[in-house]
Parts: C-alpha cells; sequence; structure tokens
C-alpha cells in the first residue's frame, strides 16, 4: 500500500481541519495519534475518500481520491469510531451482506463471504443476534468484520478501542494484529502502538512527530505534561 498526501489540506467554513500535509505512507502498520480536535479523523479520512482535500491531493496507490473515489474505497475499508453507525440492520449477517451486496459481490458469493468474515473474527456466533442487543466489544468486532468482509487491502480504524474494556480492548487489539492487511489506527489507547512500525501526531491541525512509537509517544506526552 502506497499512500501519498501532496499538499492535502482540509478547511471547513474558513477553519483548518488539517493544514496542507506532504508525506508518503508505505508500512504495514501506522499509528495516529493526537489530542482531541488535532486533525486525526480528517487525516484518516482523506486516505479513502471519505473526506476530499480542499487544498492539495491524496492518492493511494497511485489512484486520486477524488477523481476515482469508488476504487480507492474498495482498496481502503474505513472502521468507524462509533460501530453503532456502522452496523444499522438488525441482524448482524443481514447487514454485512448489505454491504456486499452494494460492492456487487455476486449473490451466490454472499452468505458465505459473511459467514467467512465472521468466523475469522471468532464470532461466528453472533452472525443471527439483534445487533442492538451486542454488548460493545462484539459490536466493535462486529463492525470490523464487515470491513474485512470486503476484502479491502488497507483497514483505517478510527479508535476501536475507545469504548471497551481491559478485555474486550485485549481481543480487538489482539485481533488487529493478527491481520494480513496493511492497518492505520487512531488510538488514544497507546499501548496498542507497541509493536507498530510508525506513528504520526498530530497537533492543531499539522503534523507534529513522525517515527518509531516510543520516540512519538515520548514526544507525545512531553508536549502534554
Ligand atoms: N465536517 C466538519 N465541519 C466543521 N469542522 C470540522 C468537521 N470535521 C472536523 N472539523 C473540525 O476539524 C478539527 C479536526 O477534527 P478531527 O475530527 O480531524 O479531530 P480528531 O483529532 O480526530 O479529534 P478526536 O480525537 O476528538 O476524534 C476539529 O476542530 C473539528 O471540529
Amino acid at each position: 500500500m502506497q499512500i501519498e498526501f501532496i499538499e492535502a489540506g482540509v478547511t471547513h467554513e474558513g477553519r483548518v481541519a488539517l493544514h496542507p500535509l506532504t508525506l508518503t505512507l508505505t508500512g504495514r502498520r501506522v499509528g495516529v495519534i493526537g489530542l482531541n480536535g488535532s486533525g486525526k479523523t480528517t487525516f484518516a479520512r482523506l486516505i479513502n475518500g471519505l473526506t476530499q482535500p480542499t487544498t492539495g491531493a491524496v492518492a493511494v496507490n497511485g489512484r486520486d481520491t477524488v477523481s476515482e473515489t469508488q476504487a480507492v474505497m474498495a482498496d481502503a475499508g474505513f472502521v468507524f469510531q462509533s460501530p453503532q453507525n456502522q452496523i444499522i440492520l438488525p441482524i448482524l449477517q443481514d447487514d454485512i451482506e448489505l454491504g456486499l451486496k452494494a460492492r456487487g459481490v455476486a449473490k451466490a458469493e454472499i452468505a458465505e463471504r459473511a459467514q467467512e468474515a465472521l468466523a475469522r473474527l471468532g464470532i461466528a456466533h453472533l452472525a443471527r443476534r439483534r445487533s442492538h442487543e451486542l454488548s460493545g466489544g462484539e459490536l466493535q468486532l462486529a463492525a470490523l468484520a464487515a470491513v474485512l468482509a470486503t476484502c479491502p487491502s488497507l483497514v483505517i480504524l478510527d479508535e476501536p478501542t475507545n469504548q471497551l474494556d481491559l478485555k474486550n480492548r485485549r481481543r480487538v487489539a489482539d485481533t488487529i494484529a493478527a491481520l494480513d492487511e496493511d492497518v492505520i489506527i487512531i488510538s488514544h489507547d497507546l499501548s496498542i502502538l507497541g509493536g507498530f512500525e510508525r506513528v504520526l501526531l498530530f497537533h492543531e491541525g499539522r503534523l507534529a512527530g513522525d517515527g518509531a512509537p516510543e520516540d512519538v509517544i515520548v514526544r507525545y506526552e512531553a508536549m502534554n505534561r
């Protein structure tokens, strides 16, 4: 996966969410940290075309996120901060199947693909459960399963553990660590970033740190003392 930010920035009604940024990402595991409102989600949404740059450009594997949004979205799956906003149908399997149908997956393959994705995360038993009855951790895993079912080569996760108890944090963290897919993860839970190759630190809409997790986390902690 090659992600290029070329002077890419975002302004909302005159307020800067992300200052123009030039950056190349190639790693398998990239963490994104920073204070609330520092631009992390804006940065992550730019990668799969959910947000379009108001200046500059972003390309994923050579594809521009504005002119080739559909292809970019197929390559880069996005797991939202609140799984409640992502899983919308009452029955989990139906929800995952709907996502596959929307992506044009052949009808004969849909049920099997959904079941495979649930089984991969160890939650096959939840397939027919009512999504509003699932625990926070189960729902978080379900949201990840729904994205993995679409076979992206990159998975972007926006604070996937922030509402979870210790057990479910470990469950989600272990699941993410074991993924074959490339991962970009926004997290306030710094312990999740231990084995990562690279961590980006955002501060007030600018990149304020970029390097190995231990170095960038020390810098982040020093900035907030
Ligand atoms: N659609 C929008 N309209 C107006 N302002 C926005 C919009 N999206 C983001 N912003 C603003 O841009 C800034 C960066 O927001 P962003 O969501 O990227 O921060 P964040 O680092 O992900 O924060 P958090 O840790 O709280 O999720 C914030 O000041 C936010 O209010």
